[in-house]
C-alpha cells in the first residue's frame, strides 16, 4: 500500500443560493435555496514515501479541500482516503502525530508568545524527546536563519519570518508527510529559495514525503518531479514533470546573432514545416537587424537543419535556444488549449 492513498475521494459542500442585493438576502431568509458544490469529485491518487508532489490547479479546482481531507479537517462526502495506513478524518490525533502542515495564508503560531515558546509548546503537544528537539531546533535554526527572531511573537515577525517558524513548527516533530499549502506566496525571492532549499533537505535528510499546492511554478520546477493537475475536483494530468514537458512543449526558438543581415531570411527555411521567422521589429525577441528568431517543431525538424540554413548565407556570431517553461505549458492547460484527453493519455490522468 502506498503512504497516501484515495480512491474515489469526494467532498461536496452544500452552498447557499442568493438573488443579488438586499432584496436578495432578505428572500433567502424566507426561502432558502442551495446547490451542492462538487469541490472534489472523484480523486484517486497514490503518493509513495519520499516523493516530493506537486499538487496544482486553478483557483477554486479543489486543492485546499484534498489536502484539508487528507490532514482530517474535513471529512470526505464519498470515497476511501488511507494516509499511512490510518484513516485521517476517524484517527485524527494518531493522523496528526504523522503529518505537518503549513498553510502559506495562515500560521499556527502562538499570536503573543516568542516564537521559541510557541515552539516548546508544540514539543509538548507532539511529545518530542528533548534531544530530538534541541537537535532539530538548531538545524532549523540554521538552515531557515530564525537567529534573530526566536524571541520575537509571531505577531511582529514579517511575512518571510513567520513562514519560516511555520515551516519549522511543521517539522519539529518529524512527520512522515508534510503537506504545504502555497508556502511561498508573497515572499521575496531570497526568503523563497531559503525556503525551497529547506524543503528539499528535509526530503533528501530525513526521506519526508511532501505534497505542496502552489501557483508559483518555480517552486514546482525547484521542488517537485512528479505533477498532479486538478481542475473543477478531478485530476486532470498525473505524471513525470519531465514528460509533460516532453509532450507538450514541442515548440524551441533558435535566437541567432548574425554578422550582417540576411534579407529574405524567409526563404532560407522553405520546404521546412512549420517554421516562423521573427526578425527585428517583429518582436522583442529580436531586436537588431542582425537577430534573427526561428521557431520551429523539434518533432519536425531540428535545430541543426535551421542553423545550417542561416550558415549557408551567413555567419552566425551567437546562438541560444529557448524551450517553453513548465509556467508556460500549465497557463496553456488552464486555458483550455491542452485538451485533458491528450494529457491523461501523456500520464496518468483520470479525465
Ligand atoms: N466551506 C466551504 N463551503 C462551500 N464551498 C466551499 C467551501 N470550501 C471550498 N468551497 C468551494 O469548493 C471549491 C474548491 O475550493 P478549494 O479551496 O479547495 O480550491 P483551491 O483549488 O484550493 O483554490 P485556490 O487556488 O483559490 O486556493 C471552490 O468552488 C470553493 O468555493
Amino acid at each position: 500500500m502506498s503512504l497516501i492513498e484515495t480512491k474515489g475521494l469526494q467532498k461536496v459542500f452544500r452552498q447557499a443560493v442568493k438573488d443579488p442585493g438586499l432584496a436578495g438576502a432578505v428572500k433567502h431568509l424566507f426561502t432558502q435555496r442551495y446547490r451542492d458544490k462538487y469541490a472534489v469529485e472523484g480523486i484517486d491518487l497514490k503518493i509513495e514515501e519520499g516523493e516530493t508532489v506537486a499538487y496544482v490547479g486553478p483557483n477554486g479546482a479543489g486543492k485546499s479541500t484534498t489536502i484539508k481531507m487528507l490532514s482530517g479537517v474535513l471529512v470526505p462526502s464519498g470515497g476511501e482516503i488511507i494516509v499511512d495506513g490510518r484513516v485521517p478524518y476517524k484517527q485524527r490525533m494518531e493522523n496528526a502525530q504523522r503529518i505537518g502542515a503549513v498553510f502559506g495564508q495562515r500560521t499556527q503560531l502562538w499570536w503573543d508568545i516568542p516564537v521559541r515558546e510557541s515552539l516548546s509548546l508544540l514539543r509538548d503537544i507532539y511529545q518530542v524527546p528533548t534531544d530530538r528537539f534541541k537537535k532539530n531546533l538548531d538545524v532549523f535554526t540554521e538552515l531557515l536563519g530564525m537567529d534573530s527572531f526566536l524571541h520575537l511573537s509571531a505577531r511582529k515577525l514579517s511575512l518571510g519570518q513567520r513562514m519560516r517558524a511555520d515551516l519549522a513548527a511543521a517539522l519539529l516533530h518529524d512527520p512522515k508527510i508534510v503537506y504545504l499549502d502555497e508556502p511561498t506566496i508573497g515572499l521575496d525571492v531570497a526568503v523563497k529559495h531559503r525556503i525551497r532549499d529547506f524543503i528539499k533537505e528535509m526530503n533528501r535528510s530525513k526521506g519526508t514525503t511532501m505534497l505542496l499546492t502552489t501557483h508559483d511554478l518555480g517552486d514546482i520546477e525547484d521542488l517537485c518531479e512528479r505533477l498532479v493537475i486538478i481542475d473543477q475536483g478531478r485530476i486532470i494530468y498525473d505524471g513525470k514533470l519531465q514528460e509533460v514537458k516532453d509532450e507538450f512543449a514541442r515548440e524551441r526558438t533558435i535566437h541567432m546573432q548574425l554578422s550582417s543581415p540576411i534579407p529574405d531570411a524567409e526563404e532560407l527555411f522553405r520546404g521546412l514545416p512549420e517554421i516562423q521567422v521573427k526578425r527585428s521589429g517583429d518582436s522583442l525577441e529580436a531586436s537588431s537587424d542582425t537577430d534573427l528568431s526561428i521557431r520551429f517543431d523539434r518533432f519536425r525538424c531540428t535545430a541543426s537543419d535551421i542553423v545550417k540554413r542561416v550558415m549557408s548565407r551567413g555567419e552566425v556570431v551567437d546562438f541560444r535556444i529557448d524551450e517553453p517553461s513548465i509556467e508556460e505549458i500549465i497557463r496553456r492547460v488552464y486555458d483550455g488549449k491542452l485538451d485533458s484527453a491528450a494529457l491523461s493519455a501523456a500520464g496518468k490522468g483520470s479525465a
